[in-house]
């Protein structure tokens, strides 16, 4: 029998991408979402990624896509929770729409999935199941101006303590919360230095320390309904 695939929403760059190829490494199966087609999809591709269109911003978009995902397999290891957008809060007209949008992508998409790829987890013929949420730090702390992108995020915090009581013991349902794991395009030395300065370890690790925690709960049997920071020590500044 064929081992069932892992599924990482949004996985076309940076965290999830990263995550998508190590796990390929070793030796799992990978199924992606993405969004926006891109060359870098090619190179997934050939490594034998499946990958599926996704936009998460409408609930009609969310249930498409998990229509075309139970076509494309009948089982499932894991599900990880990555797709996001980092929105900054707007004023106006627009802060509803934007709200709404960020509700859809970080909870609406989770939740829904969660809910209708049960069959495929308890499908899975290998002992362990797993959902992982990919929150934030900004969820015990809050944001000046990314209001909507923490309140949604702590929303699918709290999702974790749900689905884990709800699917125990058949798949564990954890959160990562990380904070500040990679610099965006454009980013420079003084925002650097600052995002550094945030926290103890004083460093922007890269993706793989995201992908040793994804590691660590894809493989430990006794942990369900927690979230593990990935934070360098924030709260010790
Ligand atoms: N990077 C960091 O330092 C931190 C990251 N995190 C969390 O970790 C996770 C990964 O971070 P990172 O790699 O930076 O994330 P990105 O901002 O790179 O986003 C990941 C993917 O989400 C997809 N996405 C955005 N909007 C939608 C949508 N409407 N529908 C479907 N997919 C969508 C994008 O797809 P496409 O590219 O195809 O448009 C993108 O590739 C996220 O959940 C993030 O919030 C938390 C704290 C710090
Ligand atoms: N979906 C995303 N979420 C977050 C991102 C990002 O690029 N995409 N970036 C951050 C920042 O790195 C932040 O941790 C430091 O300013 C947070 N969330």
């Amino acid at each position: 029998m064929s081992a069932s695939p892992i599924l990482i929403t949004g996985g076309a760059q940076r965290l999830g991408r990263h995550c998508a190829e190590r796990l390929v490494d070793d030796g799992h199966p990978v199924i992606v979402s993405y969004r926006r087609e891109r060359p870098e999809l090619d190179v997934l591709r050939e490594r034998g990624i499946v990958t599926l269109l996704a936009d998460f911003a409408t609930e009609a978009g969310i249930l498409d896509f998990l229509e075309r995902l139970k076509k494309e397999t009948t089982s499932l290891r894991a599900i990880v929770h990555n797709a996001s957008a980092w929105a900054p809060d707007v004023s106006g007209p627009e802060a509803g729409e934007n709200f709404e949008q960020l509700f859809r992508i970080h909870m609406l998409a989770p939740y829904l999935i969660n809910l209708h790829a049960r069959e495929l987890l308890e499908a899975c013929s290998e002992p362990h199941r797993d959902i992982v949420h990919l929150t934030d730090y900004v969820v015990q702390k809050g944001s000046r101006k990314h209001a909507a992108y923490a309140a949604s995020k702590a929303g699918l915090d709290n999702l974790t303590l749900s689905f884990a009581a709800m699917y125990a013991p058949a798949i564990q349902v954890n959160a990562i919360a990380p904070a500040m794991i990679m610099l965006n395009e454009g980013d420079d030395e003084a925002y650097a230095e600052k995002a550094r300065a945030k926290s103890v370890m004083e460093m922007i690790p890269g993706p793989g320390v995201i992908y040793q925690s994804l590691r660590y709960l894809l493989d430990n049997r006794y942990v369900t309904g927690v979230t593990l920071p990935v934070d360098g020590g924030r709260h010790l500044r």
